[in-house]
């Protein structure tokens, strides 16, 4: 119903929003300008003026995309509070302060607005003030916005008012008024008919979006928890973990930009459907330059695209992996030559097999965490053993004979034929010549020999994770590193789900890659030094030792190596060369989210990228697929502890044990309200956790839909026929997205085809994915097919299925095969 009074509110609200967009278009206007001169500044071309051009383009750059961003509905919030507090003071110095209303406002925010003796603050998605600096708008990160989602009616915080206003582009639409301190709202206009609920149940578009301007109290303790150490926050499904661990990187980053912008945030969510789901909410509120990442594509170089099956996924995640991957790394590449043969001044010196495997294993023992770095040392280590032989076989005498006799020319010119390479030749570099039959004159005779130097690369060749995974897709060879680590009957699966690696790789598997990653150690840094042209190490530009390409004269000119931009710098840290990663990127704050199914190695692969990090962690133990809890536990108390995932199998023998690592503070928080489902869906759900987890309690549901969700039982070669009706009879009740959530693939049924056949000719609208791929995302409608299905499929399958029936926002339908679920559901 039209009113005169709101249609006045709103006018007045509009005249103000008008007046902060016009000085938004100033702001951006200055910022272009800075722009400008920046790149002005590079063309006077000196090296001091490009880095500084650097910073100056980046943060302008940066201040222009926050400007732009804000231009959609710039201001959301007002907020009259009785009284009035001082003006402009110094910006606290601990950012993290508590704070309320009687905190003064610091210079960010501007100087306080008054109207008819009271103070009003506006709220946005950026902060904007006047040419004087008075504010206009107030950040909804600031301190002084706090009030904005804090208040409420048992603890006003000095809040009479708080307004929420709807905006479309720059136009204010709607206004929503929360009273919260009655007794002093005289004259106060109070408007609103329950927005905040409507704004719940609005349709969705298949991607989540910022909540910024009804983001709720118990959420903003979240949001703004300390930055320091963990925090912890669970919920179940549907109340705002995601959401509020998204504007929580929003928070850490406007308030302590110089720490985590320059160290960098990093964002992990459970597969690439989901990272598609929220990617856009952080740009939404001015962010982009978290790092958000699947638990797939951690590893440069490698995507996961398959799910495992529960059996194998459960292998693969356990730490009891870590010896098994171990001895894959410490068996010979398939290639490996197993006998080296160098010619020593006419003599032949060889080392067979079982002594090379001996030396392998000490090698190995030795190098543990560096092996890819260890060629110098395995090349010692060679000469070492081939000496020995040498010695053994009272080789010196007959050297110190055949130098005397110089026969060695005949002997080279035979074993060359035999295809020995470059006999023992003196490589004539200067210098006084080493003694005939001296360790020395041994050591640069086989040192220059191409069959040693063959033999070196091709034994202790450079390895990449991913070809020493590849490499156990030979059930022969994994049985023989298998140990007792891996069943029997399981190593042809296993085997067999490597088989097409790097293309099918699965989410565990990424984790298996980056332990090996962390095993075989990064190949040396490049040569600071140019070349040396006689290094005979060195073949065609390229140190046979270390792999590396030897840098140019120019390469190694430090000044230059500078020039690049901020974004350059991060793309160079996680450079990858031929799959070898040079360096893993660490962060400065890490969040995890369903945080709940992570594996243990999967918790070891983000302690690698985070031991000196805060983090958040976001979980719902009641959601979890993963069986062994209390191991993925311990490994996340390991990966949040800092110590106890550092490079793999890093030796600490010979060292004082280390004192404990201080324990990281933590802060644990709850969320209770489920934003998502209406409370008619939400009871199925909670049937479900009722049936998976007795002891649980299921979250507070606040929005009533009047739609009852509909269970139905139909014959088991009907169903996918019916669950296909289902999502046709959807699209004509419900504007929004469909989601079918379908069984793991189990025999002929629910396999890819089928689910094809599902989709087929359906609008985009409509998404057929397995209970899996469903985690963390939601619809304004869900059909589920064969719950008894998804029930049997993993001993977790409750637990499966209590995910898949809370993703519906609006109407849920379940289509099972039998009574008894159907009387369950019900
Ligand atoms: N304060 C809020 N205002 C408006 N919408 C909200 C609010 N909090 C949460 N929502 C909405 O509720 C829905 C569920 O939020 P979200 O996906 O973050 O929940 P979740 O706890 O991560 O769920 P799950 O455990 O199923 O992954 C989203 O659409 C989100 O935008």
């Amino acid at each position: 119903m039209p009113s005169p009074v709101k249609d006045q509110e709103i006018a007045a609200e509009q005249r103000y929003v008008d007046q902060a967009y016009a000085r938004l278009e100033e702001m951006r206007a200055e910022a272009q300008a800075l722009l400008r001169e920046g790149y002005r500044q590079s063309l006077a071309g000196t090296k001091g003026s490009l880095v500084d051009r650097d910073a100056m383009v980046h943060q302008a750059a940066l201040r222009a995309q926050a400007l732009d961003i804000a231009d959609d509905g710039l201001v959301f919030g007002r907020l009259d509070l009785a009284g009035t507090r001082p003006t402009a003071s110094p910006r606290p110095t601990d950012p993290d302060q508590p704070t309320g209303p009687d905190r003064p406002l610091g210079p960010e925010e501007g100087a306080v607005r008054i109207e008819n003796g009271r103070e009003v603050r506006y709220i946005g998605r950026i902060g904007v003030r006047t040419g004087e600096h008075d504010s206009l708008v107030i950040d909804w990160r600031a301190p002084a916005a706090e009030d904005f989602y804090r208040a409420t009616p048992e603890d006003p915080r000095g809040v009479i008012r708080r307004r929420v206003l709807h905006s479309r582009g720059h136009s204010v639409v709607d206004l929503e008024d929360d009273l919260l301190d009655p007794d002093a709202a005289d004259g106060l206009t109070i408007v609103g008919d329950g927005a905040f609920l409507a704004s719940l149940a609005r349709t969705r578009e298949g991607a989540m979006r910022d909540i910024v301007a009804t983001i709720q109290r118990e959420q903003d303790e979240v949001i703004r928890a300390p930055a320091d150490g963990t925090v912890l926050v669970r919920g179940a499904p549907g109340t705002g973990k995601t959401a509020v661990a998204l504007h929580r990187v929003a928070y850490l980053l406007f308030r302590h930009r110089r720490r985590f912008g320059s160290r960098g945030v990093l964002v992990v969510g459970p597969n690439r459907r989901f990272t598609a789901y929220i990617e856009r909410v952080l740009p939404s509120l001015g962010e982009g330059s978290a790092s958000l990442r699947s638990l797939g594509d951690l590893v440069p170089g490698v995507t996961a695209t398959v799910h495992d099956t529960p059996e194998l996924a459960r292998l693969k995640g356990a730490e009891t992996m870590i010896p098994v991957l171990r001895r894959a790394v410490a068996d010979p590449a398939p290639d490996a030559p197993g006998e080296l043969r160098v010619v020593y001044r006419g003599i032949v010196v060889a080392l067979d097999r079982a002594r090379l495997d001996r030396l392998r294993a000490d090698l190995h023992r030795r190098n543990r965490g560096a092996v890819n770095g260890a060629r110098g040392r395995v090349a010692g280590a060679l000469l070492d053993a081939l000496w020995q032989v040498f010695c053994d076989a009272g080789g010196r005498s007959a050297a110190e004979e055949a130098a005397q006799e110089d026969g060695s020319a005949v002997w080279g010119a035979l074993l060359a034929a035999e295809g020995l390479g470059e006999i023992d030749a003196p490589s004539d570099r200067g210098g006084a010549r080493p003694a005939a039959g001296s360790r020395a004159d041994f050591d640069a005779r086989v040192r220059g020999q191409r069959a040693f130097t063959d033999f070196l690369v091709a034994w202790w060749p450079i390895r990449r994770p991913v070809d020493v995974l590849a490499a156990l897709g030979d059930a022969d060879r994994l049985r023989r590193v298998a140990g007792r680590e891996v069943e029997r009957s399981i190593v042809a699966p296993l085997a067999a789900s490597w088989a097409d690696l790097p293309g099918r790789a699965s989410y565990q598997d990424v984790a298996l890659l980056d332990e090996l990653d962390a095993l075989l150690g990064p190949p040396p840094r490049p040569a600071r030094r140019p070349a040396d042209e006689d290094d005979p190490f060195v073949v065609d530009g390229v140190n046979i030792l270390t792999g590396q390409e030897v840098a140019a004269e120019d390469d190694a000119d430090p000044d230059f190596r500078e020039v690049t931009s901020s974004i350059e710098r991060l793309e160079r840290a996680r450079r990858v060369d031929d799959g070898v990663v040079e360096e893993r990127p660490e962060y400065g704050h890490i969040v995890v989210d369903e945080a709940q199914d992570l594996s243990p190695m999967q918790w070891r692969m983000l302690g690698r990228r985070g031991r000196q990090a805060s983090w958040t962690v976001v979980e719902d133990p009641a959601q979890s697929a993963w069986e062994d809890l209390d191991a993925a536990r311990q490994a996340m108390e390991a990966a949040l502890g800092g110590g106890a995932t550092g490079r793999a199998g890093k030796a600490r023998r010979g060292r004082k044990p280390r004192r404990e690592e201080p324990r990281r503070t933590r802060h644990e928080y709850e969320l209770t309200t489920n934003y998502r489902n209406s409370t008619e869906i939400a009871a199925v759900s909670a049937r479900v956790l009722a049936l998976a987890l007795p002891e649980a309690r299921p979250a507070r549901a606040v929005r009533t839909s009047g739609i009852e969700p509909r269970i139905r039982v139909v014959p088991a070669g009907e169903l996918a026929a019916a669950v296909r009706a289902s999502a046709e009879r959807l699209l004509d009740e419900v504007d929004g997205t469909i989601g079918v959530i379908v069984p793991l693939p189990d025999g002929a049924d629910w396999t890819d085809e089928v689910r094809a056949r599902l989709a087929d000719g359906l609008p985009e609208r409509v998404q057929v994915l397995d209970v899996l791929e469903a985690k963390g995302l939601e619809f304004d409608a869900a059909v589920i097919a064969a719950p008894e299905t998804v029930a049997a499929q993993s001993p977790r399958g409750l637990r499966v299925l209590y995910v898949a029936v809370s993703r519906a926002t609006q109407r849920l339908d379940v289509l099972t095969a039998e009574d008894a679920w159907a009387d369950r559901l019900r």
